[in-house]
């Protein structure tokens, strides 16, 4: 099989890296018109501070409000707004939503797109990937888009001013990439582009899991005084540049798989994506048969900086096997990543993993 590597065509991170925006379009010859979208809370963040990086540039921008949801219905009324602006570059600011918005309005317009994450709360912001949902939440398709952003510009002092919960959210996509990364290079499982991975991909997934357990605890104790810290920048990249190359570029496994399934359980909404992804990383390495000593350290990660370790930190403390039942068997349909794992896995297996993996997170805790 082919190897195969994708990323965006530039990443740009810092505090105040909002300031370069227009030099750096600029830059890239990407266009004159810029036409950002994002939510009303956000657009109160960034709109002022993006108009004047595009007028220092020479560049013109309009704005319209993301209503937050990623679905057919947005993506279309936004990319008729972009045409009636005469946008040539599309730009999204946000968490996820706004995000995937963004990539796949420019890609049905033919247009560049610069993508300003203002949480790093998933590694949305790097793919060549938007989950689309339909207007009422559910999950839809992923809408694989032919390139990667052309832009992604990162105001880590934007980022470390958000709630915290968003960076630990980010944690947990990110906790999973190189456990993910490790069973698709073990089962040679292709990857997102449809290629073996690199040992680039493999190592950057891994460089991730590292910069999470050296740097998570210390990011998270700046980012609640709202400071920007080199452990917060380094924590950035993870969640952002490292766990996106990774996942994209080496392929997903069970984890990912169960946190699909956790979704069909209403309980379970008021969680993030990556807290969800987090316990998921828990049962792929009891469901692996990974060594305790292992599965400890990243309990102890996961604890100390407050991602999910039980059933009950997600939403499921009264759950009962017959729901978790569904949830196993959910997590096993064809076509989930789970069936990237190195071994045959049926349900039997992922319910199994599920009460073995909340028992450990238990145990952990003291109850
Ligand atoms: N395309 C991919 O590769 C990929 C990868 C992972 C996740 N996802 C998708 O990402 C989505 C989840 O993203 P999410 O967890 O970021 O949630 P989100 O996009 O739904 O919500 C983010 C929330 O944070 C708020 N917000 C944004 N910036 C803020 C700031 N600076 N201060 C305060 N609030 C701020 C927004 O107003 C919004 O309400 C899901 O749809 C998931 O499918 C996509
Ligand atoms: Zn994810």
């Amino acid at each position: 099989m082919l190897r195969k590597l994708i990323a965006p065509a530039r990443y740009v991170q810092g505090a105040n890296a909002l300031q370069a925006l227009g030099e750096e379009i600029k830059a890239l010859k990407l266009g004159t018109r810029v036409f950002t979208l994002a939510d009303r809370r956000v657009l109160e963040i960034v709109q002022s501070k993006i108009e004047q990086a595009l007028q220092a540039a020479g560049i013109e921008g309009s704005f319209a409000e993301f209503r937050g949801e990623c679905s057919k219905q947005e993506i279309m009324r936004l990319k008729e707004l972009a045409e009636k602006e005469g946008a040539d570059v599309i730009l999204g600011a946000g968490g996820g939503k706004a995000l995937d918005t963004a990539k796949a309005v420019a890609y049905y317009a033919h247009k560049p797109v610069v993508i300003v994450p203002t949480i790093a709360s998933t590694d949305a912001p790097c793919s060549a990937l938007s989950v689309i949902y339909t207007e009422q939440g559910i999950f839809e398709e992923y809408l694989v888009l032919p390139r990667n952003p052309d832009l992604v510009l990162v105001d880590t002092a934007i980022i470390a001013r958000a709630p915290v919960r968003f960076l630990v959210a980010g944690m947990g996509d990110a906790l999973a990439t190189w456990f993910e990364a490790r069973a698709c290079a073990e089962s040679r499982a292709k990857n997102l582009p449809g290629g073996d991975s690199t040992l680039a991909a493999l190592n950057l997934a891994q460089l991730c899991y590292e910069t999470l357990l050296e740097d998570g605890y210390q990011a998270c104790l700046a980012v609640e005084r709202q400071v920007v810290t080199p452990a917060v920048e380094r924590v950035v990249e993870a969640n952002i540049l490292l766990s996106g190359l990774g996942f994209e570029s080496s392929g997903l496994a069970a984890a990912h798989a169960v946190h699909n399934a956790l979704t069909t359980l209403e309980e379970t909404h008021a969680y993030y994506h990556g807290e969800k992804v987090a316990f998921g990383t828990l049962v792929q390495l009891v469901l692996e048969g990974r060594p305790l000593g292992e599965i400890e350290e990243v309990l102890e990660f996961a604890v100390s900086v407050g991602l999910p370790v039980t059933l009950a930190d997600i939403g499921l403390g009264e759950v009962s096997e017959e729901k978790l039942r569904k949830v196993a068997e959910a997590a096993v349909r064809p076509g989930e990543t789970i069936h990237n794992e190195p071994f045959p896995v049926t349900a039997e297996d992922v319910l199994a993993a599920i009460i073995g993996a909340d028992a450990l997170g238990k145990d952990f805790k003291g109850f």
